[in-house]
């Protein structure tokens, strides 16, 4: 087809508007997801099995799709119609998304909640659908059209091109994931204000709106290559006739050849199956990939369950443990250039022949080496978790409600008791008790597996109160709070994102969860009350005590006294930055590498078909993550970790001896070479091919034979 060519600086003009459209693209994709699980949950009101089980569904869709946008390209509508109407199924989904997200649409009673929730997850679901097939869908083909068009001796700028479509999808992806959970907290709604999902996913919807227009705008110049058929049946059918060929000619008598696939020679083009022999040994290559993903995708679930136990205060500034992903594509925007401009020429320069299997094996070893780093800050977190009791132990806490210290006797062992912050662990089920002077003995049964505090009252010959306390560290680093009242009438607490209800004289309240910083209690007490503030870390528990002897004022600060049943994390999040730099290390040597390489190894009519398997690895890597983890199920996460580093270093060991014999192609070449000779007899085939050996060198013998050439 007829373009428009115009080069700046080396480089066609027409890619401008693929890195610009997939810079948009991505953005619309990350800002989606980083905000869905949350519309589940608060939203859709789904539980968070259901969310989690939905979202990782849908993830796995996005990177199944491919090979359905890669056959309608290569073997129909050619990659730049694909794109576009894939575009529009994608945007479609998006803004299905957005209205969805609406909740006055259904709201008839305007009382902020929908009314009629199966058309909110209907659209969503279908939404969803559209996105998966959309965003998946033209994957493969936008980094192949982008290749398609440097020419064959452009190889240098090719290569930059995908350095920097890289560094487009990691800039869309880090301001996405900043800007859309900042709209979502946003209340936004006609007849009642709302957490504004609606804008969260309005947002990328604009942006693959956008990114649509931008991929129009550059129609005129684009190269396009056309699609060849229905190369996909034609290849299924040309394996298929080898497979049969080779079982009928199974006996001796028979000659063997070279390569399996030469058993289609009968019915089959020579070209088609050199073609399809380029294909099917990249595919080969790509077995152990999957490996790094199972790797590479943990860094958004464990790792960031790994965040949530750790400390995010970086001076005044506060981190959220899903934040920390963020330093991955901020870590890509400063590594690839630096990669490209100095390690790669470096090593270069150092008479290093750095091919890209030697690049894509050091990042597997780099990805392991930043799960070796995630076991050790894993290691460093457990010697900072409360030892909980096994299940045939019970812990106990002391806690005096009065004003005056009393002298307690455990078995034979005295303490002097204000107030206690540690947990006793006893192996009895039942412990006697002795308080003040004279004696008060008191028998007190133990839960197994549990964690009490017990009460002592006031007067020490009224009733003794045991409280059940929490036995697990406050999930997503939230903080557990709760308020014991030792005054002699109730008092309401609450602050503005809680009610602790009221709590009755000598009794207690649920746990609530609240979010780390400072956080001002209101405390009543029929028309009197008063503040008391306190700062919160991450993942701590602590149970405020009133005392009897609690005046109400202006405030109540010197009163009340904490009593801490679970420390807040101690080990800081910052630690996770060495793993973070590992792992994005590794993606640049492995996925820009793996991207660029799966390009170039790619016959011309199968250039999306390859890069829709190179996404299929990443597929099977998520696969692999759930059953690795279902199939292990290790007692402790850091052995977790280095179970899932040492299956990738002996995976890198596979990878390399099957690199080690891969020889590399020029796919252009070949096909040249084989349209050249189309209409020419056997013996002058040869030796033109010959002259060809001679003069450029390139093309060697065993290459001809293997793509039986020569
Ligand atoms: N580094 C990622 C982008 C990212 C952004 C924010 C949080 C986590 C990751 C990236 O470059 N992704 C690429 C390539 C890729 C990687 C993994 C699986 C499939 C593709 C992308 O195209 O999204």
């Amino acid at each position: 087809t007829s373009f428009i060519f115009k080069e700046v600086c080396g480089y066609p003009l027409s890619i401008f508007f693929i890195v610009v459209n997939e810079f948009c693209e991505r953005f619309s994709y990350y800002g989606m997801r980083a905000v869905l699980v949350l519309y589940f949950k608060y939203f859709l009101r789904w539980d968070d099995d259901l969310a989690t089980s939905i979202y990782h569904t849908f993830v796995a869709l996005c990177y199944l799709t491919p090979i359905l946008g890669a056959i309608v390209a290569d073997s129909w509508l050619g990659k730049f119609k694909t794109i576009i109407y894939l575009s529009i199924v994608y945007a479609i989904g998006q803004v299905a998304m957005a209205v969805s997200a609406i909740h006055d649409i259904t709201d008839t009673d305007r009382d902020g909640t929908p009314d009629n929730m199966t058309f909110h997850v209907v659209l969503s679901m279908v939404g969803l659908f559209l996105i998966a097939l959309g965003t998946g869908g033209i994957k493969p083909c936008v980094a192949a059209f982008g290749g398609d068009q440097f020419s064959d001796h452009q190889d240098r700028q090719r290569r930059t091109f995908f350095s920097v479509f890289y560094l487009c999808i990691n800039g869309g992806s880090l301001l996405s994931t900043i800007i859309t959970p900042i709209l979502r907290a946003q209340d936004c709604g006609i007849h009642s204000q709302q957490k504004c999902y609606s804008l969260a996913f309005g947002v990328p919807a604009a942006l693959m709106l956008v990114a649509l227009v931008v991929f129009i705008v550059g129609s005129g110049m684009y190269y396009k290559a056309e699609p060849q058929g229905n190369i996909m049946l034609d290849v299924c059918k040309c394996i298929g006739f080898a497979i049969k060929n080779r079982y009928r000619h199974r006996s001796n008598q028979y000659p063997k050849r070279q390569h399996w696939m030469d058993w289609a020679e009968e019915k089959y083009d020579k070209l088609l199956i050199a073609q399809i022999k380029m294909v099917l040994k990249v595919l080969f290559l790509y077995i152990p990939l999957p490996m790094f993903w199972t790797l590479f995708d943990q860094k958004g679930s464990r790792w960031t369950l790994q965040a949530t136990t750790m400390n995010g205060y970086f001076g005044s500034l506060v981190i959220q443990p899903d934040q920390m992903q963020t330093v991955n594509p901020i870590l890509i925007l400063t590594l690839v250039p630096i990669m490209d401009s100095v390690i790669y020429p470096l090593i270069n320069k150092c008479g290093l022949n750095f091919t890209p299997l030697k690049r894509m094996t050091v990042g597997m070893l780099l990805a392991a080496i930043a799960f070796v780093c995630a076991a050790l800050v894993q290691i460093e977190i457990d010697k900072t978790l409360p030892t909980f009791p096994s299940t045939s132990q019970s812990q106990l806490k002391l806690l005096n409600m009065g004003s005056e210290t009393v002298t307690i006797k455990i078995f034979n062992d005295f303490f002097v008791l204000q107030a206690s912050n540690e947990y006793f662990t006893f192996e009895a089920g039942q412990i006697n008790i002795s308080v003040g002077h004279p004696e008060v003995r008191n028998t007190i049964s133990l839960a197994k597996g549990q964690r009490q505090t017990l009460l002592i009252p006031l007067t020490i010959t009224d009733e003794w109160l045991m409280t059940d306390d929490i036995t697990s560290k406050p999930q997503e680093g939230n903080n557990a709070i709760r308020f014991v009242n030792g005054m002699k009438t109730a008092v309401n607490v609450s602050i503005p994102a809680a009610n602790f209800g009221l709590i009755e004289p000598f009794s207690y309240s649920n746990y609530s969860l609240i979010k780390n910083g400072k956080v001002t209690f209101t405390l009543w007490s029929g028309s009197q009350s008063c503040e008391y503030s306190t700062d919160f870390g991450f993942g701590s528990s602590y149970t405020f005590f009133i005392p009897s002897t609690l005046v109400f004022g202006p405030n109540c600060q010197e009163s009340i006294t904490a009593a801490e049943d679970i420390k807040p994390n101690s080990v800081h999040m910052a630690l996770q930055i060495p793993q973070y730099f590992f792992i994005t290390a590794g993606e640049v040597m492995f996925s820009v590498t793996g991207l660029e390489f799966s390009y170039s190894q790619a016959p011309s009519n199968m250039k999306a078909v390859l890069q829709a398997g190179w996404l299929f690895t990443v597929a099977i890597g998520n696969f692999i993550v759930l059953i690795v983890a279902e199939l292990a199920k290790l007692p402790k996460q850091w052995a977790e970790y280095v179970l899932f580093a040492s299956l990738l270093v002996a995976v890198c060991f596979i990878f390399s001896i099957m690199a080690y014999f891969y020889t590399y192609i020029d796919p252009a070449e070949i096909e040249a070479q084989f349209k050249k000779n189309v209409n020419e007899d056997d013996e002058d085939n040869k030796h033109k091919l010959q002259k060809t050996e001679r003069s450029n060198g390139k093309i060697n013998v065993t290459k001809l034979s293997y793509y039986n050439m020569a």
